[in-house]
């Protein structure tokens, strides 16, 4: 399925205008379409039902829905909430709903009257802001919102509940909470993203006569992550084969002081179907990966003064990427000088897929310009902090601007970059863009990152492209995450939780 920003819906809309339809015509729809909704849910002949009517297009729509709903017999309010002069085509339905019997609650009516409207309302449409909304709500809203709040109507908001800003899910703490939000054409990343969906109650999409082909043409599309998806980029396994046929991965990373986080990627790639995994480690934590894990190989490196991989295990190292089908760096890798020049030493020289995690792409981040030395293509899974230290680029930036960060950022070093997040984007050099919904609060723990990171590269060893790999892993972690949740509670579940319900998300998509 695709979502739409803002702006990605204005080029859906004008696309549908040149090809016959109007605005005034999708106004028609979406209000139509909202006012057929609510009948669904409700019998209003004689009933109360109140319109919080902004002065854009959101507006708009609550007035057409207003003229259906007083035809089916509604008593219907209208409370102006930003004042009189609305957009011309809201002002076209103003125009035809004043012609019916229907109360307008004007800007300069008492407070209390308008209080007295929402209280005693049966339906409550907010109808105040939808995709154009940025910033704080204004005073006149906030002065409605908590009667909005406490009212005991069903709450319908249309496109998305006023408050939220449609791109970021950046919500005011006043926002308008929706029983039901009906959307039109396309979610809206609002209608995804953790921060806000909360607050949207049931989300229904109302199609407005935007063909669902010419929805995914749009270049700008997000897609939500499905497990159909992820399914078909799982890479196929033949009854006649074997081990050379699964791919051979080599993971480098740990150091002393850190020596769990290539075991779970190591078991979490073992898990997701690759052949061989090699861990290229200290001899230190290869004891620790030893006594956790039988079906691994192993690559002994020299240890450097503070506990990492030396740079004196340079030589072997290239020898052991020759060996591989696609490598992991970063897993429990430390920073230090020695470290650095092996990740950038590894970029350069490596010619299979590769994905750098964590401290790897701590290692890239004073010259993220090495990515464009890699001789094949390169998948990096920073979480929001880490990517703020490889744009230089705030953490409140990148949040709300993610779409377009991992894009640019993807585009500009020829990566895929997979952004974690409660949501993670996937953006791609060609600038096709995901977005997860699955997941849960538990994957907010030390070391669901080194898990996510083998599911991936275990993928990509087994062949399947940069893009198929992220896909399957994104999705495929976050579902064995939720399924721990299940299990665990988001409080108690570990990553090696996540890694024990991998083989039963495996199933359920295969
Ligand atoms: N996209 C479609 O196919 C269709 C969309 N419809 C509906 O139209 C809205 C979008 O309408 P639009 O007029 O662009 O925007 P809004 O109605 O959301 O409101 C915009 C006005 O709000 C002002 N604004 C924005 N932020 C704030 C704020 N923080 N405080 C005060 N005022 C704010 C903004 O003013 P500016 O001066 O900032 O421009 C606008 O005046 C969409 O959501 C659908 O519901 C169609 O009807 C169907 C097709
Ligand atoms: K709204």
């Amino acid at each position: 399925m695709k979502i739409l920003t803002s702006s990605a819906m204005k080029i859906a809309e004008s696309i549908a205008v040149e090809k016959g339809s109007s605005y005034m015509e999708l106004m028609e729809q979406a209000g139509k379409g909202t006012a057929d909704r609510i009948l669904g849910l409700a019998d209003v002949s004689g009933r109360q039902v109140a319109v919080l009517c902004g002065k854009g297009n959101n507006g708009g729509d609550g007035l057409v829905a207003a003229r259906y709903l007083a035809e089916a017999g509604a008593e219907i309010t209208v409370i102006f909430v930003m004042g009189r002069e609305l957009s011309a085509l809201a002002r076209a339905n103003l125009y035809e709903l004043e012609k019916r019997r229907v109360h307008f609650l004007e800007p300069d009516a008492p407070l209390t009257r308008r209080l007295e409207a929402i209280r005693k309302s049966d339906v409550l449409i907010d109808a105040v802001f939808g995709t154009g909304f940025s910033g704080e709500l204004p005073a006149a809203c906030k002065e409605l919102a908590e009667a909005a709040n406490n009212s005991r109507a069903i709450k319908v908001a249309l496109d998305v509940p006023s408050g939220i800003d449609c791109d970021t899910g950046l919500a005011d703490k006043d926002t308008l909470r929706a029983d039901y939000t009906y959307t039109f054409a396309a979610l809206k990343p609002a209608h995804v993203l953790k921060a806000s969906l909360p607050l949207c109650g049931k989300i229904e999409l109302i199609d407005i006569g935007i063909p669902a082909a010419d929805i995914a043409a749009i270049p700008d599309g997000i897609t939500l992550l499905s497990a159909e998806t992820a399914a078909g980029c799982i890479p196929k396994r033949q009854e006649d084969s074997n081990k050379g046929d699964y791919g051979k991965l080599l993971n480098v990373g740990g150091c002393v002081h850190m020596t769990g986080a290539v075991i779970l990627s190591t078991l979490s790639a073992m898990r997701c179907g690759v052949g061989l995994v090699k861990v290229a480690a200290p001899q230190p934590v290869l004891s620790a990966v030893a006594s956790h894990i039988l079906e691994c190989i192993y690559s002994p490196l020299p240890v450097s003064e503070s506990g990492s991989i030396s740079i004196d295990g340079v030589e072997q190292l290239r020898t052991e990427m020759g060996w591989a089908t696609a490598g992991l760096i970063g897993c429990g890798l430390s920073v230090c000088d020695d470290t650095r020049l092996l990740v950038e030493e590894v970029i350069s020289s490596f010619g299979r897929p590769l994905v750098i995690d964590a401290d790897g792409l701590n290692c890239v981040a004073e010259n993220p310009a090495m990515l464009r030395k890699a001789l094949a293509p390169v998948i990096i899974t920073p979480h929001i902090k880490e990517m703020s230290r490889l744009t230089g680029l705030s953490v409140e930036i990148i949040k709300n601007r993610r779409f377009d960060v991992a894009a640019q950022f993807a585009e500009k070093y020829g990566v895929t970059v997979v952004l974690k997040d409660s949501n993670t984007v996937i953006a791609t050099p060609k600038r096709e863009l995901f977005i997860n919904g699955n997941g849960n609060s538990g994957l907010a723990k030390g070391g669901s990152g080194d898990v996510l990171a083998g599911v991936i590269a275990s993928f990509l060893a087994q062949g399947a492209s940069p893009l198929a790999a992220a896909v399957a892993g994104v999705f495929l972690h976050a579902e064995a995450g939720d399924m721990a949740a299940q299990t665990f509670t988001p409080y108690a579940m570990l990553p090696s939780d996540v890694i024990e319900s991998i083989p039963f998300v495996l199933k359920q998509l295969l």
